[in-house]
């Protein structure tokens, strides 16, 4: 049994430097006391720099949260990922979605301690994923130049739907094709619905991604799908310029399912990518068509960079570790219990979305990886709206509600295309809204007072390129994989997804049967409500 994170001594120190120093730390004193705050507080990692001067910390603070770090072994458990351990130990599974953005030759093993932990074995895996991102690219460029293609429908949930969503959004300006792109993850058909009314089979890929390829929502969703394409006129027949086999693929590890749903061509990946972990792999297939492939590369090696930063860079100057281990600071120490998602990108508006999975899916655990029952808190609540937006609906709490929220804001320095007097109204908000959240407002009346000193995170991105982009999606990566570390929790697996998605198939097999012996009187109440709706 390993001993759990809040009896190691630095839990202590840190719970009694929160008691005594930090509890009545305020930001405006902070900064007007320390000249360096800023310069020791911020730093530049590949393609993202991060502000985090507004947080309520100080350099004691990442001290002791690098003494907690030390001794709760992030530092060997990250290197035990890079080694392909089965850091999933649940599902007896490793997590490599890292070396799907590896070069072939070099990278990220020229670093000495990379190589030290690499094992030869991986060497197969590496030229696997190159040998698939090969034949996926290749299948991209094929679709981009059918001019007969002019809409990929995307059928996947979770994280076979939410990386590809966000990224081919935020890359919008970089989508070199005329195609338009569609995602339907829900099961209400109505998603799916509004997508069939605006496609015409012989012009429509399906995509039809899931890792497991029994996601029931991606199941029935991909099963109306293809009757709707037969009943337009499509064919099973090969043969045939309109066939299945023409307008669906599959992106799946799964191939053999795949294979007896009638998807005869596959795109495939392994188990060691988890799902929320899979934009890189085939499940990547979208943005590839989107942007082509040496833009894909472009992000892949953008994430790369932020791999390479996240291996090597000692402690104190890498930033997911930082970041991670203030996640710890904030949820543990200072009990907040969310943290607030405003990027001021419209490119970036379905992060948020993408984010929940990441943090909430990984984290939001209640147990070690040896099973012992946690006694701290784990995922905060991931939430927020991309700004100015934000701002006209729940700033208003953030700055004057009762809660303390950590807000972390996102920017680009340079807004691309759009107007420069919109991009700089964008960014200058977003700053004004960090420095609001700080200085907060006094002497103006009861209603109008805001106690200022709350913390925020500001990272800024050059440009939402597609190396940035990657970069700033890795960096979320390796920070949730801290702070689990610290928790000690397997941040690979999602055992509480199942209970519903259990008990749901238990539901259905019971309208079949009747037999409704043993079922809770709430649950068997809406049940019969349904039912006679239904009978209507
Ligand atoms: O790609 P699949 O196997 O359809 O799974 C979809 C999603 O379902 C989950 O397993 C549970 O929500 C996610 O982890 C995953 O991203």
């Amino acid at each position: 049994m390993t001993l759990l994170c809040h009896g190691l001594p630095a839990w202590k120190a840190l719970q009694t430097h929160h008691r005594e120093q930090m509890l009545s730390m305020d930001l405006r004193a902070a900064f007007a006391q320390d000249g360096a705050r800023l310069a020791n507080l911020s730093m530049q990692a590949p393609h993202v720099f991060a502000d985090l001067s507004k947080n309520l910390w100080s350099a004691e603070t990442e001290r002791l949260l690098r003494d907690l770090a030390r001794q709760s072994q992030v530092q060997e458990k990250r290197d035990a990922m890079l080694a392909g351990a089965a850091v999933n130990c649940t599902e007896e599974r490793a997590a490599m979605h890292w070396m799907l953005r590896m070069p072939r030759d070099g990278g990220l093993l020229q670093h000495n301690a990379v190589r030290q932990a690499w094992a030869v074995a991986m060497e197969e895996a590496l030229a696997e994923v190159h040998e698939t991102r090969a034949a996926m690219l290749a299948l991209a460029e094929q679709v981009r130049a059918d001019d007969s293609i002019t809409d990929i429908v995307n059928i996947g949930i979770g994280g076979s739907h939410l990386g590809p969503e966000v990224v081919v959004n935020a890359l919008e300006d970089w989508v070199d094709t005329g195609k338009c792109f569609h995602f339907v993850s829900n099961v209400d058909g109505h998603e799916l619905g509004h997508v069939l009314r605006k496609v015409r089979p012989h012009s429509t890929l399906f995509l039809v991604a899931s890792k497991s390829f029994t996601t029931a929502e991606t199941m029935l969703n991909a099963r109306s799908a293809r009757q709707w394409f037969l009943d337009q006129g499509g064919s099973e027949d090969p043969a045939v310029a309109c066939s299945i086999d023409r307008h669906f693929v599959a992106l799946t590890s799964n191939v053999q399912a795949a294979a007896e749903f009638g998807i005869r061509r596959t795109l495939g990946f392994w188990d060691w990518v988890g799902g929320r972990f899979s934009l890189w792999s085939a499940i990547g297939l979208p943005i590839a068509i989107a942007v082509g492939a040496r833009q894909f590369q472009a992000m892949l090696d953008g994430a790369h960079a932020m791999d390479a930063h996240f291996f090597t860079a000692s402690m104190d100057q890498n930033l997911p570790m930082r970041l991670g281990l203030l996640d710890v600071w904030y949820r543990d120490f200072w009990n907040f219990s969310s943290r607030c998602i405003a990027p001021y990108s419209h490119g970036l508006r379905r992060l948020t979305a993408y984010l929940q999975q990441l943090e909430m899916e990984s984290n939001g655990k209640g147990v070690t990886r040896d099973g012992q029952p946690l006694a701290v808190k784990t995922a905060p609540v991931i939430w927020g709206e991309p700004g100015t937006n934000g701002q006209h609906a729940f700033f208003q709490m953030l700055h004057q509600g009762q809660d303390v929220i950590p807000v972390e804001f996102i920017a680009l320095s340079d807004g691309g295309k759009y107007l420069g007097a919109h991009h700089q109204s964008l960014v200058v908000n977003a700053i004004a809204q960090a420095q609001a959240l700080m200085v907060g407002r006094d002497g103006e009346g009861a209603e109008k007072y805001c106690p200022g000193n709350r913390p925020s995170t500001f990272l800024l991105l050059q440009q939402l390129d597609p190396a940035a982009l990657g970069a700033l999606i890795a960096l979320y990566e390796h920070r949730i994989f801290v702070s689990g570390a610290v928790w000690d929790i397997n941040s690979f697996d999602q055992w509480g997804v199942e209970l519903g998605k259990q008990l749901a198939r238990q539901l259905n097999a019971r309208l079949e049967s009747g037999d409704w012996n043993g079922v809770d009187a709430s649950t068997l109440g809406l049940m019969q409500r349904l039912t006679a709706t239904q009978a209507c």
